[in-house]
């Protein structure tokens, strides 16, 4: 089944989202990790991308807005392999015009082996592994066995 390797390099493209809910504390973990956090490259969804870079005062490529199709352009991403991680602080308390599109982008990750974190503690752990300074070669499960069903 794991078919291929891709090599996840030391600086990592790393996408940070936030529902509204959830900005502050996004923003305060981003504060506590600027260091780290400025020797990567950092793309966002609209609203969180604009508050990150005004917090951070470092470049953050931004795409659309979450419900406008930012998750999905990040999930496009992905699957062209252009991300490497994604910090996406999701809100478990209020219903999203969009969650079809925020299921999207976490299946995504899963298909192509992508680390997420959606809470702070998830988000220090992986922000504190060995892995974050050096090169990562990620497995590459083949789902496309799922695809060659005869109907
Ligand atoms: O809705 C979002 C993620 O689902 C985030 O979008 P914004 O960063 O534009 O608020």
């Amino acid at each position: 089944m794991i078919t291929e390797s891709r090599t996840i390099p030391v600086k990592k493209r790393i996408a940070i989202v936030a529902h509204d809910n959830r900005k502050p504390e996004l923003l305060d973990w981003a504060w506590a990790n600027r260091e780290l956090l400025a020797k990567n490259e950092l793309y966002g969804t609209g609203t969180t991308g604009k508050l990150l870079e005004e917090k951070l005062n470092q470049p953050v490529q931004r795409l659309l807005s979450g419900p406008l199709g930012g998750d999905q352009q990040v999930g496009g991403m992905i699957a062209e392999e252009k991300i490497d991680m994604l910090i996406f602080f999701w809100d478990p308390m209020s219903a999203q015009p969009h969650d079809p599109d925020v299921k999207a982008l976490l299946r995504l990750c899963v298909v192509w082996n992508i680390p997420v974190a959606s809470n702070r503690a998830s988000a220090d752990f992986l922000f504190t592994s060995p892995l974050m300074h050096q090169d990562y070669t990620a497995v590459q499960i083949d789902y496309s066995t799922y695809l060659d069903r005869k109907f």
